[in-house]
């Protein structure tokens, strides 16, 4: 049996390392009640909340900390037209979250998710590891059994190549999940009482070529390096599929970092998952989902991005062109979401016109 760690307030205040260079995205339809546990870890950082739903509503945010809020009204206001490639009602809408920032780094976080402890019973600083995991090099070339080479204790394994062990920068940190795992509706319906009560001490890189199904509850990536590419898809309202949105984003930023030698990092840290979403509900988000994937999966094993792609924006533009040629045939969503990834790069690069850091960094 796992519990969260309900008293932080006891919990060491390390140095908020990135304090200045990096936001937490919070897609919401509650109260953020959920800060009072994480704000000896995320007070000092400034947060950007996405109110999904109704934009009447008011969203309570505790004393203290430092945010923006944007709901729908503000969505439509500021992209206009474009605010067509934000879902609606589905948490995918975060990624106007990720849009609007200007900082270097992003971490995003679901609001049922609540501070786990490790086996010592100490408090995990999720923040903190995903920062660690981002400021050290990744090893997408070549699979370092002892795991993340670059921890504390551990080191690259006799038959590393020397001339492998600079590794190439992470890019994105995904992070893992105690008691309510993130399982899809048919396993859910399987295995209502299933909690993961595994704490596995590890990070490691997902190898080059490999995919993987990125969860957007516990994710920080690099936001200067592969933000443009972190589009979470067509969503909720309005739209055939749902709970897609971050797996969508996974799959398409995989190809892009495998291209420009980038690096993706899962394991550690974990964060204390509370509730299970109704798995009838989110059957029906995910049915269309779990067939179509069985053709959108080869589709994106087999992207090979041409080699004047030397910016995150030029190759989402051209991963956008193969959707709609060879994904458009599956369903005329496809076609739809083509376009959709079009308009989020039109929009990303409104909001972000100047600089290396917004055009993305060329290879
Ligand atoms: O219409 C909505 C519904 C929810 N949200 C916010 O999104 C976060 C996740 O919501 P919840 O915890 O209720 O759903 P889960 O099934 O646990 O979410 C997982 O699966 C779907 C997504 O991929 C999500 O990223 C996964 O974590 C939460 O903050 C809600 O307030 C919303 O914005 N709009
Ligand atoms: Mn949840």
């Amino acid at each position: 049996m796992v519990e969260p760690a309900t008293d932080t307030k006891s919990a060491v205040r390390t140095v908020a390392l990135l304090k200045d260079e990096l936001d937490i995205v919070i897609p919401t339809i509650r109260n953020l009640d959920f800060l009072e546990m994480w704000r000896p870890f995320f007070e000092p950082y400034h947060l950007i909340i996405v109110q999904d739903g109704d934009p009447t509503k008011t969203i309570k945010v505790p004393d203290g900390f430092d945010y923006e809020l944007y709901n729908r009204n503000d969505i439509n206001k500021i992209l206009g037209p474009k605010a067509s490639c934000i879902s609606f009602k589905d948490s995918a809408c975060r990624c106007f979250g990720y849009m609007v920032s200007k900082k270097k780094y992003i971490f995003t976080i679901d609001d049922d998710c609540f501070v786990a402890k490790d086996p010592s019973g100490k408090a995990i600083n999720a923040l903190e590891q995903h920062i660690k995991n981002l400021l050290c090099p990744s090893t997408p070339f070549f699979f370092n059994t002892l795991y993340d080479p670059f921890r504390e204790g551990a080191d690259f394994v006799r038959g590393y190549p020397f001339s492998l062990r600079e590794g190439v920068p992470t890019a994105v940190s995904h992070g893992l999940w105690l008691n309510i795992p993130d399982y899809d509706a048919p396993t859910q319906l399987v295995k209502p009482l299933e909690r993961n009560t595994r704490y596995v001490d590890a990070v490691m890189t997902i190898p080059k070529g490999t995919l993987f199904p990125m969860c957007g509850m516990n994710l920080a990536f690099h936001r200067e390096l592969i933000g443009p590419a972190m589009y979470f898809g067509l969503m909720g309202d309005g739209q055939p599929i749902g709970r897609y949105d971050d797996m969508w984003a996974g799959w398409c930023i995989k190809v892009i970092c495998d291209h420009l030698g980038l690096g993706v990092k899962t394991g550690l840290p974990y964060i204390y998952h509370s509730k299970a979403s109704n798995p009838f509900v989110n059957l029906r988000k995910e049915y269309k989902g779990i067939f179509w994937q069985e053709e959108i999966i080869p589709f994106f094993q087999a992207v090979s991005l041409p080699k004047d792609c030397t910016t995150v924006q030029k190759c989402y533009i051209e991963l956008a062109k193969m959707v709609k040629d060879k994904l458009g045939k599956i369903d005329p969503y496809f076609d739809k979401l083509a376009d959709a990834m079009v308009t989020w790069i039109d929009a990303w690069d409104e909001l972000n016109p100047t600089g290396a850091a917004n055009k993305g960094k060329k290879a």
